[in-house]
């Protein structure tokens, strides 16, 4: 069985080789209709149904790395994996499975969590963890490189000021994976990812917006303090299951955004 079809036609462009400075990037999250991505305290909230979470496996499928923020990582403990999938048809090769990334300045993530222990059970990649350099490099968070290496992550470093905005990395952090060999990177968030992938139209290709059709009141609201956004215009709209999904691109640049 391959992915849905209206996946493999929204990722087209991505035949094409990237550009030198960064993977091709696809943002995509599951929100309520209140806007939230997570409840209250950053708890993971479950809301994609059956289908529109076999989607966004499908979707991990078609790309070379998945990344996610520390406090995703932490608080949800997920394996970014294609575990939804149907089997692949007797001697046909395994689905792709893409390579999981997280963006840990602190180093905090457990050497037990679910990506390493997959990794280590053979059933999962090697996760990549992108740490923040000098000056957050002390001697706990050298032990805790330490103990994430030994557990089999790869540390990789983003050799930045402590004082840049998490939006002026995600260029330099896109280059550091580009030079790593990525080219089509899916990026899930949590909040703060996805408002600094969105903070200039340049850092993402498409974005891929799952909504449930639930309401959640207080909890993680991933447009609270974002940019304008108005560089996005929408190329796809269906229903999968009870869940909508939206795709949207960046507008060309000579189209007026008003
Ligand atoms: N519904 C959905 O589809 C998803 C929901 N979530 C939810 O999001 C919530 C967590 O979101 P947040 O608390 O905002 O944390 P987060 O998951 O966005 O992680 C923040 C971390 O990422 C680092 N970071 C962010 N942007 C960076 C950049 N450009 N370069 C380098 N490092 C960067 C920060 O330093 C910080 O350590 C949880 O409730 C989780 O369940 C997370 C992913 C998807
Ligand atoms: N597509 C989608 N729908 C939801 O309802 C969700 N809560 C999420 N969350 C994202 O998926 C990660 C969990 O992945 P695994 O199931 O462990 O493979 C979670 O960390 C969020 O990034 N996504």
């Amino acid at each position: 069985m391959p992915p849905p079809p209206f996946l493999t036609a929204l990722l087209e462009p991505y035949a094409a080789p990237p550009p030198p400075t960064r993977p091709h990037v696809t943002l995509t999250f599951a929100q309520s209709l209140d806007g939230k991505i997570g409840g209250l305290h950053s708890t993971p909230l479950p809301l994609s149904g059956a289908e529109s979470m076999q989607m966004t496996h499908w979707l991990r499928t078609l790309h070379e790395g998945i990344l996610v923020g520390g406090a995703t990582a932490r608080g949800d403990d997920p394996q970014l994996n294609t575990r939804h999938l149907p089997p692949p048809a007797r001697d046909a090769p395994p689905h792709p499975a893409p390579r999981p990334i997280v963006l840990d300045s602190t180093l905090l993530l457990s050497p037990s969590c679910k990506l390493l222990r997959n990794f280590n059970a053979g059933t999962g990649r090697r996760p990549w963890i992108v740490g923040v350099g000098p000056p957050q490099c002390d001697a706990e968070w050298e032990k805790r490189r330490t103990a994430l290496e030994g557990a089999g992550a790869r540390v990789l470093l983003l050799d930045l000021s402590d004082t840049e905005r998490e939006a002026t990395r995600t260029p330099a952090l896109l280059a550091l994976l580009r030079a790593q060999g990525v080219r089509t990177l899916m990026v899930e968030g949590g909040a703060r990812v996805i408002r600094s992938f969105l903070s200039a139209p340049c850092n993402v290709d498409t974005i891929l917006i799952t909504t449930a059709p639930v309401l959640v009141g207080p909890g993680v609201d991933w447009a609270d303090g974002v940019g304008k956004l108005d560089a996005w215009r929408v190329v796809e709209t269906r229903l999968v299951g009870r869940d909508s999904v939206v795709a949207l691109v960046a507008r060309p640049e000579e189209e007026d955004a008003t």
